[in-house]
């Protein structure tokens, strides 16, 4: 899909907003995500980490699964933003198992992945930064 400037710019402010809310004590990386659903929602996340560490959750899972844990699963695009916490910073990609998740809900040639630093963006898609990804299809063929 074709992102607009405005929906772009939408997108990373509320990122932003939803850094605000990251739980990060250990690493003090605040990461924030919006979540652009087809039916026009959209679903904020942060990072909440965890002194086992392991349970730590990223703030792109965390958008998704509040979205799929409200029944909304088609997805048009994502906003990151992520830095040391109270400091300017570059762009944050997202991780691995990040990208799995995209991978489980999200068309890869259409799903727009936009980073933000600042009031600079810029815009993948899932197929860009996830190639050769193991789906559901992979599952099917012999
Ligand atoms: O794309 C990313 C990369 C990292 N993190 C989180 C996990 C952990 O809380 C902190 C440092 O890795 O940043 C995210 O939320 N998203
Ligand atoms: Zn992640």
């Amino acid at each position: 899909m074709i992102l607009s400037e405005s929906t772009k710019n939408m997108l990373v402010a509320e990122a932003y907003e939803a850094q605000k809310m990251a739980y990060v004590p250990y690493s003090d990386f605040c990461v924030g995500a919006a979540l652009l659903a087809k039916n026009g929602t959209v679903y904020r996340g942060c990072n909440i980490e965890n002194a086992s560490f392991s349970p730590t959750n990223c703030a792109e899972r965390t958008a998704f699964f509040k979205a799929v844990s409200e029944g909304i699963k088609e997805f048009d695009a994502i906003a990151i933003v992520g830095n040391k916490c109270g400091k300017e910073g570059d762009f944050c990609a997202p991780c691995g198992v990040c990208r799995q998740v995209m991978a489980e809900f999200c068309d890869p040639d259409d799903f727009q992945i936009i980073l933000g630093a600042g009031d600079k963006t810029s815009v993948y898609t899932l197929r860009e930064i996830l190639p050769m990804g193991f789906t559901n299809d992979s599952l099917k063929s012999s």
